[in-house]
C-alpha cells in the first residue's frame, strides 16, 4: 500500500541525522590529496601574497612625488623574485608583474599609460594606490581556509601549496562493501544461458564508490538464498565500514535481504515513496550502516546518488554535501499525476527546456547515459509545459 511509503524528503533527513564515527586520521601528501576529506580546520600559517606586490608591467613610484608634468628618473628595476630596495626619492621603479614593491612605493603605473622621455619616465595620469596587490590579499595569516569535512578539490590543492604546504591531515579513505544478488546475474565475459542477465550493478556501484574517493573493500555477489545473502554480509562486514548492496529488497519470495537485516541487527526504514527507487531499505549491523539498494539499474542509480551518498559522505566525515540544482521549464506536458516524489532523466535543449528522455523504465540504464540530470517531479504534480522544476545536473554528483 502507497501509505506505507516514507515520503523522501523524510527519507532523506533520516539519511542526514545519522550518527557515525568518522574513520581514522593520517597525514598524506599533498599531490595524493584529491578526493579526501580534511579531518580537522586548516589554518593559514602565513599570508599569501607574503608582501604588496605588482598587479602589472610598468613603474612605482610615491604618489606624493607625482605631477602630470613631473618626469621621474628610473632608479631600480624590479623583476619578480628579486628583492627591491628602497625607493629613491622622486624616482620611480621599473617593475614587472608579481614584483615586490619597494619601500616607500604606493603607486604602480602599467607601461601602456606611461611616456618616455629622454630624461626619464612622465605619467600623465595616476591614481594614488593603483595596480598594487597587498599582502594577504588572497590568504590571511591566522584564517580558516580550508573547514574540517571537506572533500579536497583541485583548488584546495592550489591553495594549500600557495602557502607552501606539502602534507594535509584527512580522514583514512571510507572502505565500502558491496554486495549484488540475485540468481540470475553473471559477471560480465561469460557467456548468458536462457534467463540470465550480465551483473551491471556491480561495476557501477564499483565506479561511483571509486569517483566518490572511496575504497571498495569487496564486491561480492549472492544468490537468492537467505544462507548465500547471510554469509556474504558476514564476509563484507569483517572489512567494510559500510555496506551497499543492490536487489533483493523487494517483497517476492527471492527477495531476502531485509529478512537477513532483521536477523543481523536493525532495519530502520524500507520502501520510500520516490521513482525509480521504492524499495530502499536502510539498516544498522552492529556498528555498521547497511543501505540496500532496489535491483533495478536505474534504482540502484537514483538512490545511490540520493541516499547512499548521503550516508557514505556522513560516515567519511564530509560535512556540508550540497546537491547542485536550479530550475528548468519542462518542454512539455503530463497531466497524470503519482503518488511518489519521481526522478526524471532529463536533457536541456537548445531552448532551455528539459525534455523527458523517451525510456524511463527503472530497468534501463540508457535514459541516464543519454540524459544530463534530474527534473524532480514532486508527488501529486502534474508536469506542464513551461512550468519549472528542480533541475540536478549529473555533474552535481
Ligand atoms: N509485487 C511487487 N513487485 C515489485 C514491487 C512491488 O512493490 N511489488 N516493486 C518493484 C520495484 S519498484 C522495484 S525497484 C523492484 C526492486 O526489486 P529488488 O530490489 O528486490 O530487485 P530484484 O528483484 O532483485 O531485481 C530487480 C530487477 O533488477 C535486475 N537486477 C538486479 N540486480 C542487478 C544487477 N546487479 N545488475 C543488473 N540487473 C540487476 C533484476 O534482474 C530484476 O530485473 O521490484 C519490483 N517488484
Ligand atoms: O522503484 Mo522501482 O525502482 O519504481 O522500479
Amino acid at each position: 500500500m502507497m501509505s506505507e511509503l516514507l515520503p523522501f524528503e523524510e527519507a532523506l533527513a533520516a539519511m542526514e541525522n545519522i550518527q557515525s564515527t568518522p574513520p581514522n586520521e593520517e597525514q598524506i601528501e599533498l599531490n595524493k590529496a584529491l578526493g579526501r576529506i580534511t579531518c580537522n580546520d586548516i589554518i593559514a600559517t602565513s599570508f599569501v601574497p607574503p608582501d604588496d606586490n605588482s598587479a602589472m608591467d610598468g613603474y612605482a613610484f610615491r604618489f606624493c612625488d607625482w605631477s602630470p608634468e613631473k618626469v621621474f628618473p628610473i632608479s631600480q628595476r624590479v623583476p619578480a623574485g628579486q628583492a627591491p630596495a628602497p625607493l629613491e626619492e622622486g624616482t620611480c621603479a621599473r617593475i614587472f608583474t608579481g614584483a615586490n614593491i619597494p619601500k616607500g612605493a604606493d603607486t604602480v603605473i602599467m607601461q601602456e599609460e606611461a611616456q618616455p622621455q629622454e630624461a626619464g619616465i612622465l605619467f600623465p595620469h595616476a591614481k594614488a594606490n593603483s595596480n598594487i596587490r597587498p599582502q594577504g590579499q588572497d590568504i590571511k595569516k591566522g584564517q580558516v581556509i580550508i573547514h574540517k569535512g571537506t572533500k579536497i578539490t583541485p583548488m584546495h590543492i592550489g591553495l594549500l601549496s600557495s602557502l607552501g604546504q606539502t602534507k594535509v591531515s584527512v580522514f583514512c579513505p571510507l572502505k565500502v562493501g558491496i554486495l549484488t544478488t540475485g540468481d540470475e546475474l553473471i559477471p560480465a565475459g561469460n557467456t548468458l544461458a536462457e534467463g540470465q542477465i550480465f551483473n551491471s550493478n556491480g561495476p557501477m556501484l564499483s565506479a561511483l564508490i571509486t569517483q566518490a574517493g572511496y575504497q571498495v573493500s569487496q564486491c561480492l555477489h549472492a544468490k537468492d538464498s537467505p544462507q548465500a545473502t547471510e554469509s556474504a554480509i558476514q564476509t563484507l562486514l569483517e572489512c567494510s565500514d559500510v555496506i551497499l548492496s543492490s536487489g533483493g529488497v523487494s517483497v517476492g519470495e527471492e527477495d531476502h535481504v531485509k529478512t537477513v537485516l532483521e536477523k543481523l541487527g536493525k532495519v530502520h526504514l524500507w520502501k520510500i515513496a520516490i521513482k525509480p527507487g521504492k524499495p530502499l531499505v536502510h539498516a544498522t549491523l552492529g556498528n555498521t550502516p547497511f543501505l540496500g539498494l532496489p535491483g533495478n539499474p536505474s534504482s540502484t542509480l537514483v538512490t545511490y546518488h540520493w541516499f547512499a551518498r548521503r550516508l557514505l559522505a556522513r560516515c567519511a566525515g564530509q560535512e556540508n554535501l550540497f546537491d547542485i540544482s536550479y530550475p528548468v521549464d519542462a518542454g512539455f506536458n503530463r497531466s497524470k499525476t503519482i503518488k511518489r516524489d519521481e526522478f526524471l532523466r532529463v536533457s536541456i535543449s537548445s531552448d532551455g527546456l528539459a525534455y523527458a528522455h523517451p525510456q524511463q523504465s527503472s530497468g534501463a540504464l540508457i535514459a541516464a547515459c543519454e540524459s544530463q540530470g534530474y527534473l524532480h517531479i514532486k508527488a501529486h504534480t502534474p508536469i506542464e509545459y513551461g512550468c519549472s522544476y528542480a533541475f540536478y545536473p549529473f555533474s552535481g554528483f
